[in-house]
Order: structure tokens, then sequence, then C-alpha cells
């Protein structure tokens, strides 16, 4: 039996993580949210106004406390952070949050895991050696990183981008028909397995303006991504495209698929960040545990000052929730 209990890392404690951490205990009932429990510093928990933080020494803990108070697994001591100034100590219970988190999911300790914000700067000052924490949970979970799919979603629009975390001048030679159809087909059945859709209406974005004019704005689209959808399609995807980027993302054209493929990072977070920077969710598709996590960062300009909107974070809560009942539909 899978616990009902979802553990919540921090991310950095230098950043807003603890603070959207602890709203959204104060929200639980209005949410309906299930019970979970924080992995972090306790003390950047305790530091925070009128939230009730206990202790836990394991996750069996959490439930019963979970009415009165927000449980905290306490990792190691950071109370020398200073909101908004991040540093290596932070960074490293951010790292060992995040390891007890996806080890506790791993090993079925936990319903699903929920990762707070982190510095991907901070983390590679303590040894991270992964480009963000989908690839660090894929490599934990023993999944390869191109079938590890980051997926950021928000009522009106899903986004899976193909190329993730790499400088703008490399994306066009990592792009290969292996890694859209690999990310695809990870799409597709993460569509099914977390929100029950089945047969997703996928479409894919070009790379070049006009998805390449018909190759006199770039040959990526022939040579590239439309023989992967081609095949796709024979396998039985429904899937279409390239499309223009630039005319995919209006209400009208969303209402023809159920995820969007993008070329690149910032082709899919700009549109999903425009429409849902306060509602999105960021959550790994093609893992073994469920992840999610809010599609913002750790916002460290306004880190200590109270007014971090917890509302991604309690979307992805739920967004965890969902995934769950939906896996145990289906046995899996
Ligand atoms: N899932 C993750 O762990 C993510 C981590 N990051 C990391 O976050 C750091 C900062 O990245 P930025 O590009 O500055 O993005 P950011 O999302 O942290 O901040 C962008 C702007 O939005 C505001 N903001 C963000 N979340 C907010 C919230 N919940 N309530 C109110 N205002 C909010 C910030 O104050 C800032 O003005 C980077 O080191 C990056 O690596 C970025 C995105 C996702
Ligand atoms: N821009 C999205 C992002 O940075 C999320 O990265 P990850 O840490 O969830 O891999």
């Amino acid at each position: 039996m899978t616990p009902a209990v979802y553990a919540i890392s921090s991310g950095d404690p230098a950043g807003i993580g603890p603070e959207i951490i602890g709203k959204s205990w104060l929200a639980r009932k209005e949410h309906q949210l299930a019970p979970f429990f924080a992995i972090g510093c306790s003390c950047a928990f305790e530091s925070l106004p009128n939230l009730l933080v206990e202790r836990i020494s394991n996750p069996e803990e959490a439930t019963a406390c979970f009415d009165r108070a927000l449980p905290v697994l306490n990792v190691q001591d950071c109370s020398e952070v200073v909101a908004g100034q991040p540093d290596t100590t932070g960074a490293q219970c951010a790292l060992q949050a995040l390891e007890l988190g996806v080890g506790l999911a791993r090993t079925n300790g936990v319903a699903g895991i929920i990762t707070g914000p982190v510095s991907k700067d901070q983390l590679q000052k303590v040894g991270f050696t992964h480009p963000g924490q989908t690839e660090f949970i894929a490599e934990r979970c023993g999944v390869a990183k191109e079938n590890a799919v980051m997926m950021l979603a928000g009522p009106s629009l899903r986004v899976v981008p193909i190329t993730v975390h790499i400088p703008v001048s490399e994306v066009p030679s990592r792009l290969t028909a292996e890694l859209i159809k690999a990310r695809a087909r990870t799409a597709a059945k993460g569509m099914h397995r977390n929100f029950g859709l089945e047969n997703p209406r996928i479409a894919v974005a070009g790379l070049n303006p006009h998805a390449g004019e018909n190759g006199r704005l770039g040959n990526e689209e022939q040579d590239i991504i439309a023989p992967a959808i081609a095949e796709l399609r024979e396998e039985g995807l429904n899937i279409v495209g390239p499309l223009s980027a630039d005319t995919m993302f209006h209400a009208a054209a969303r209402e023809n698929y159920d995820v969007a493929l993008c070329q690149y990072h910032d082709q899919a977070l700009i549109p999903i960040k425009a429409l849902h920077f306060d509602d999105g969710v960021n959550m790994t598709l093609g893992l073994p545990i469920i992840r999610t996590s809010p599609d913002h960062g750790t916002a460290f300009n306004i880190a200590g000052q109270g007014i971090a909107n917890p509302t991604s974070m309690i979307a992805a809560i739920k967004m965890a929730m969902t995934a769950r009942h939906h896996r145990d539909l289906y046995g899996e």
C-alpha cells in the first residue's frame, strides 16, 4: 500500500521554499490537501510567523500531527542562513532534503515528492553535477535522461521542452529525432498514467520562424522534426507538427492539443509562465515515482518578506494527488 502522505523538500532555505510550504499548510483545509511533511532545516520553518511546526523523525509520524502543525523532518542545521542571501550551507541543506525525499518516494515511504525551488548555481558549488532536479531524480530512479521528461502545466496549457537546460547556441546540434521520439512517447504515456488521458493529442513546435518556411528559414523541421513525427504517428500517437511556434499558443489553438512539445526551454516556458506563472506546476513524466514542483524559482529577491505567493506550490501538491489517484486506479 502506498502511504497517503507526501514529502516536500524545502528547496534552498534562503529562498521562498519554506514560506510557500508553510503557507500551503495553513491553506490545507481550504484546498483539501492530503497530509504532507516538509524536509529541510527545521529552523527555516520555525522562524516563520503564524506557523506551528512539529519535528518528526519519520514519515509515519506526519499524518498524526498534520492537523495541528506542519510536520518537519530535519536534515541539517542552517540557522545561519539569511533569507535572500544564498550560500553553500543552504545549498547543502537543499540537496540533502532532495536526496532524502527522493529516497523515500523510491522506497514507497511516501505517496510522492514535491520539490521546493533550488538554485542551480548554488547547487553546483556543493558538487551537484546535474543541470536540474529533473535529471538528478531521473538518475536516482534509474531512468535515462531522455526518458525523464519535464512538463509544465497549468489549467489551460501543458508544455514539454525537448531540449532543456542547455545554451541556446547548442539547441540545433542537440536536437535529434531520437530525442524528440523519446520525449513524445514519455509525454503520451505520462498523460494517461497521471491524468487519465487516453491517446492524448500532441502538438509539436518547429524550431525556426514559421516552422522553417519549407526550408527557407532553416532545415531542422524537414530533416529532423517532421520525420520523427511521421514515425510517431505510425506508432499510433495522436501527434501533429511541426507547427509555427508563434501561432500555436493562442487560446483557440490551445483547444487543439493536450500537450505541446517545444524544441527548447524558453519556447515552452515563456507561454506557460505568461499564462500560469501563479498556478503552473512542473512535473517530471517517465519516473516510477510522482514528482511535482512549483513552476517558479527561489525568488531570493523577496525571500523573508512574507509576500511569496503559495498558489503554485498548492497546485503542485494537488497535481501530485491527481497523479496518485490515476496511478492507483491503473495499479501502477
Ligand atoms: N524548480 C526549481 O527548482 C526552479 C529553480 N529556479 C532557480 O531559481 C533561481 C531564480 O530564478 P529566477 O529566474 O529569478 O526566477 P524566480 O521564479 O525565482 O523569480 C522570478 C520573479 O518572480 C518572482 N516570484 C517567483 N516566485 C514567486 C512567488 N511564489 N510569489 C511571488 N513572486 C514570485 C520573483 O520575486 C522574481 O521577481 C535560479 O537560480 C534558478 O535556477 C528557477 C526555476 C525553477
Ligand atoms: N526552468 C525550469 C526549471 O528550472 C526546473 O528545473 P528542475 O530543477 O525541476 O529540473
